[in-house]
């Protein structure tokens, strides 16, 4: 059985690749996959599959019990490979597959690949070379859209650890005062859905300038966690959950949360391909706004100018968002969460899907903001982030109880 490897970078169309294989337009290299019945383990396919459920109001993958929608990132993968091999395809391209998954469930995908590899051919697609799958034996890459074959070379293991270090971290004009600490406490907090128990005695306290972590496997409840805190999650009500020391739905609105609270998860980007340069997606971090609306201030342009010069993007400062790539889009979203230098910054998984390199300059990036402000950040990962430096991890483990947290 022949098994690909397509590695990818952040300039590579991965999209217009996988929509032309749809379509039979298959590189020469991969003609053996022409009239082949193939299918596709990626979250495009899953937000089709949510989509054709809601419409048609059936069940394609949800079950009895549970919405696929309501279903954790790791969940919803475990559904789809279950369902897309019930179909029992030829091959089947592995989107990223290991992106959101927790290492126990890494080392289970792994197992089940490997045990299909024997009558299904598999086509992976990977930003990072770390992840290839041990039976891969074929090895490619795609430059832009351009497919091409490639050697199997050794993990290229340098650091960019200087990166970002000739600028400070600028500072802010929004002044954020009577901002006390601890800035986010959660006393014993217990959630459950229906019968199924989610977080067990929750204890966490959130200092000014802390830098933590938050891990634990799919479905533990990270997100459920941070949609108490940022979010407008009904079960944060009633429970014992302060942010800046009020107490969770005693007053303040989610709007007042949010202004100091910087956010950041992949998923956003998608949101922003409108036609706003660098310079201007960065000014309207400070506004709180998506594009720009007023005409901003020459304080404004010398801090963002600043930024950009940390960001080794001032000569693309007139570039347009959309033709940035991934990397930097998720470079420039980061910043953008970070310009007002908010009380407190959410990361959620703001690795996914980026290459080795980017993601480095983005971990070095975090661990500099880290270093220079007072913001308290909160980063959520599975992965064990290469070169991430936070001061501690609140892991979440799973129990039928709902999951305990452990600090270390
Ligand atoms: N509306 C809901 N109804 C029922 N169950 C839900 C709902 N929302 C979340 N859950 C369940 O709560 C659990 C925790 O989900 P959550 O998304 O917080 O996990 P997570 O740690 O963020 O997982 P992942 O890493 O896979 O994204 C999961 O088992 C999920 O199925």
């Amino acid at each position: 059985m022949k098994h690909w490897v397509i590695y990818l970078d952040n300039n590579s169309d991965k999209k217009g690749f996988l929509k032309d294989f749809e379509k039979g337009k298959i590189p020469q290299e991969l003609q053996e996959f022409d009239n082949k019945i193939g299918r596709l383990f990626s979250p495009f396919t899953l937000e089709k599959l949510i989509d054709k459920e809601d419409k048609h109001d059936k069940k394609i993958i949800s079950t009895e019990h549970q919405a696929l929608e309501t279903m954790s990132s790791g969940e919803q993968k475990r559904a789809l490979l279950h369902y897309l091999l019930n179909k029992k395809p030829d091959y089947i391209i592995l989107d990223n597959p290991f992106d959101n998954l927790d290492i126990a469930f890494q080392e289970e995908l792994k197992t089940i690949l490997k045990d299909h590899s024997k009558h299904i051919s598999f086509i992976q697609l990977a930003s990072r070379k770390s992840d290839t799958l041990s039976f891969i034996n074929y090895y490619g890459r795609l430059d832009k859209s351009m497919f091409s074959i490639t050697e199997n070379t050794p993990l290229n293991d340098n650091e960019i650890d200087s990166a970002f270090n000739a600028v400070g971290i600028p500072q802010s004009i929004t002044k954020f005062s009577n901002i006390e600490s601890p800035l986010i406490h959660f006393k014993n907090v217990s959630i459950s859905y229906g019968s199924k128990k989610i977080l067990n005695a929750i204890n966490w306290t959130v200092k000014k300038g802390d830098f933590w972590q938050l891990s634990g496997a799919n479905g533990s409840g990270k997100s459920t966690m941070l949609s108490m805190i940022f979010g407008d999650n009904p079960k944060a009500y009633g429970q014992e959950i302060y942010l800046f020391r009020n107490k969770k739905g005693s007053g303040e609105s989610v709007w007042d949360i949010k202004q100091k609270i910087g956010y950041y998860t992949p998923a956003m980007t998608l949101k922003f391909n409108g036609r706003h340069s660098v310079e201007h997606m960065l000014i309207s971090g400070l506004n709180d706004s998506v594009g720009l609306y007023t005409i901003p201030t020459e304080l404004q342009k010398r801090i963002v100018k600043q930024w950009l010069h940390i960001l080794n993007m001032y000569p693309i400062k007139n570039t347009y968002f959309n033709a940035l790539s991934t990397g930097q889009q998720r470079l420039v979203m980061t910043a953008r969460a970070m310009v007002k230098r908010p009380p407190i910054l959410i990361l959620d998984e703001p690795t996914a899907g980026m290459d080795d390199d980017a993601a480095s300059l983005l971990v070095s990036l975090v661990n500099k903001f880290a270093n220079e402000t007072e913001t308290a950040i909160i980063f959520v990962s599975h992965r064990k982030e290469k070169g991430l430096k936070p001061e501690r991890i609140l892991d979440l483990i799973p129990s039928k109880n709902g999951s305990s947290g452990i600090i270390k």
